[in-house]
C-alpha cells in the first residue's frame, strides 16, 4: 500500500488551496465522501460523531450535518471547547453542526465526556485525531478513544484510526475501526486496517506543479541556532565576470543562508568584495581565472560548507574547466550551473541548466510542443542528479517525479536573473534534500520575480529580484499551518 506522508499530504493541501481548491473545499469533500460510504454501508441508524479540535473534527462536524440530511439520527461530542477549535474550516463546519441544532456535547475533561452516549449509538464516527496528531493520545482524546474501543457499536474512522502517528505508522493506543475512510491516500500504520481511500478533490496541478506546499518542511536558519548555525554556501566562481557569482552570493544571503563565501580569481574576488561588505570573498592564486593550483585551496573550503555552488561567471578556460572537473567529486552538496555544465563534467546533486545549456548536456532541444517534464526526467534519471530546467516555465525533477514552476514570467529573461535562482538554490540545499530545494527555489524565485515584475514591468533587473526574495519567503511560506 503506496502511502503518503503527513508533510507530503500537508504540501498536497498548501498547493490545492494555492491553485483555488480550498482547504474548506477539501473537508467538504472528505466529509461528504465519507458520508456517501457510510450511507452506502449502514442504514438509517444513531450515529455519534466524536470530533477533536483539529481538522480531522472538521470532517467529522461534515459528516455529522450531511448524515442529518440524509435522516440518520446524529450526536456529536467535541472534545474541547467550541473556542479551541481550529480557526478555519473545522470551526465553520462546527458552527454550522450546532447552527442546525445538532446536538454537539463540549467535552473538554475526561468528567464531561457522557459516556451513555457510547452505549446508545449504533455507529461511532472518529473524527478526534488525524494526521496532526503525534505521540500518545492526551485526554480527553485517550477516554475518547477507549469509551470507543469498549463500545459495540460499529466504528468507522475518518483518514486514520486517532491515536495512530501517521508520520510513524505507531499506535500506542488508537482506536480499533471495523473502517477507516481515508482521504486522498492510505497514512502510514492503516495496512493493518480495512481500508477505503476517497478522491478529496486535489487538483492534478498540485502534484505536477510547484506551490506554497513545497516550502512545507523546508529547514531553515532558525531550525539550526543550536545546531552549529544556518547554512553556510561556497560560492565558485568569477573570473571574466564578476556580477554572477555576486548575484548568487547576495541571493542565497536573501534566501536565509548564514555564511556565504565566495572563492573567486584574484582581479575578480577584489572586484566582488567592492560589491558588498555582506560577502565574504576567498581571492584564489590566478589574476584572471581558476587553475589548478587553487585545487587544494577550494578542497580546504569546501569541508568548510554545506553545500557548494559553482559555474557563475567562471569562463571556459580549459584549465578552469580542468580544475572544476577535479572538484566537483569533492562536493558532497553541489548546484552545478553556466560554464561548468560541460558535458564531460562529473554531474552531480542539482544542475541547473538554461534551455542552451541542457541542450549542449543532453543533445535534446526542447521545443513548445515537447514535453520538457518527461525530458528533463529522463536526463535527470539517466545522470542520477536534479535538474532545475531553466525553460519558461522552468520544470524540476529528480529523475522520479517531475514538477512544472509555477511562477515567474518574462521579464526574468534578464542577465543575472539564472545566477540569483542558483542561489536560492543553494541556500536551501545547505540544509535540505536535493529535489526539495530545487522545487522551493524555482517556486521563490519566481515569486520574487513576479514581485519585481509588478514594481519594475520590463524594466525589472536581477538586483531587483535579490531585493524581492525575503518577501517572496515571507508571503509563501506558512509558518503555520492553515
Ligand atoms: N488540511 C486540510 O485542508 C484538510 C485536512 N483534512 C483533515 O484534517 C486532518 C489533519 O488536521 P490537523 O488540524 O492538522 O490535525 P488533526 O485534526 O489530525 O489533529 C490536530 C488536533 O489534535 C491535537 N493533538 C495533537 N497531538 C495530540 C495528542 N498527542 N493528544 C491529544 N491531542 C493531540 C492537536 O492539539 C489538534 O487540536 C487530516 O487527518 C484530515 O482528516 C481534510 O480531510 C482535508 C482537508
Ligand atoms: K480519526
Amino acid at each position: 500500500m503506496r502511502y503518503v506522508t503527513v508533510e507530503e499530504m500537508r504540501a498536497l493541501e498548501a498547493n490545492s488551496d494555492y491553485f483555488g481548491v480550498t482547504y474548506g473545499m477539501l473537508m467538504e469533500n472528505a466529509g461528504r465522501k465519507a458520508a456517501e460510504s457510510i450511507i452506502a454501508l449502514y442504514k438509517k441508524c444513531r450515529v455519534l460523531v466524536v470530533c477533536g479540535t483539529g481538522n480531522n473534527g472538521g470532517d467529522g462536524a461534515v459528516v455529522a450535518r450531511l448524515l442529518v440530511n440524509a435522516g440518520y439520527n446524529v450526536m456529536v461530542i467535541l472534545l474541547g471547547r467550541v473556542g479551541q477549535v481550529k480557526p478555519g474550516p473545522a470551526l465553520v463546519n462546527l458552527e454550522i453542526a450546532r447552527g442546525m441544532d445538532i446536538p454537539v456535547i463540549e467535552a473538554a475533561t475526561p468528567g464531561q465526556i457522557p459516556e451513555e452516549a457510547f452505549a446508545e449509538c449504533d455507529l461511532i464516527v472518529d473524527a478526534i485525531l488525524g494526521t496532526g496528531f503525534h505521540g500518545i493520545p492526551r485526554e480527553p482524546a485517550r477516554t475518547a478513544i477507549r469509551l470507543i474501543n469498549e463500545s459495540k457499536a460499529h466504528k468507522v474512522s475518518l483518514d486514520l484510526p486517532s491515536g495512530l502517528d501517521a508520520n510513524t505508522g505507531e499506535c500506542v493506543e488508537c482506536v480499533c475501526p471495523d473502517l477507516v475512510i481515508a482521504f486522498h491516500a492510505p497514512k502510514k500504520g492503516l495496512e493493518r486496517y480495512r481500508v477505503e481511500v476517497v478522491d478529496i478533490g486535489i487538483p492534478e496541478k498540485a502534484l505536477t506543479h510547484t506551490g506554497p506546499g513545497d516550502l512545507i518542511g523546508l529547514k531553515t536558519r532558525s531550525d539550526f541556532v543550536e545546531k552549529g548555525g544556518g547554512g553556510r554556501l561556497l560560492v565558485i566562481g568569477g573570473g571574466p565576470y564578476t556580477g554572477a557569482p555576486t548575484f548568487t552570493a547576495l541571493a542565497a544571503y536573501r534566501s536565509g543562508a548564514e555564511i556565504v563565501t565566495v572563492a573567486a580569481p584574484r582581479r575578480a574576488a577584489s572586484i566582488i568584495a567592492s560589491f558588498s561588505p555582506d560577502l565574504i570573498v576567498r581571492p584564489l592564486s590566478h589574476e584572471d581565472f581558476i587553475v589548478r593550483e587553487d585545487i587544494p585551496t577550494l578542497k580546504k573550503l569546501i569541508e568548510r560548507h554545506h553545500a557548494v555552488a559553482v559555474g557563475m561567471g567562471l569562463g571556459r578556460e580549459p584549465e578552469t574547466l580542468a580544475a572544476v572537473k577535479e572538484i566537483l567529486p569533492l562536493c558532497e552538496r553541489v548546484v552545478i550551473d553556466a560554464d561548468a555544465l560541460q558535458p564531460d563534467m562529473p554531474l552531480h546533486g542539482i544542475i541547473t541548466p538554461n534551455v542552451h545549456e541542457f541542450e549542449r548536456l543532453s543533445g535534446e532541444h526542447l521545443g513548445p510542443n515537447d514535453d520538457a517534464a518527461e525530458k528533463v526526467k529522463a536526463f535527470s534519471a539517466k545522470n542520477g542528479l536534479v535538474t532545475l530546467w531553466k525553460g519558461s516555465p522552468a520544470v524540476v525533477s529528480d529523475g522520479n517525479v517531475a514538477k512544472v514552476n509555477s511562477t515567474g514570467n518574462a521579464g526574468m529573461a534578464v542577465g543575472g536573473a539564472g545566477d540569483v535562482l542558483a542561489g536560492i538554490v543553494g541556500a536551501f540545499y545547505c540544509r535540505n534534500p536535493a529535489y526539495k530545494s530545487a522545487c522551493a527555489a524555482a517556486f521563490i524565485s519566481g515569486a520574487a520575480g513576479d514581485m519585481a515584475f509588478e514594481d519594475k514591468g520590463y524594466g525589472m533587473m536581477a538586483s531587483d529580484m535579490l531585493n524581492m526574495i525575503p518577501y517572496a519567503v515571507k508571503k509563501y511560506w506558512p509558518r503555520k499551518e492553515k
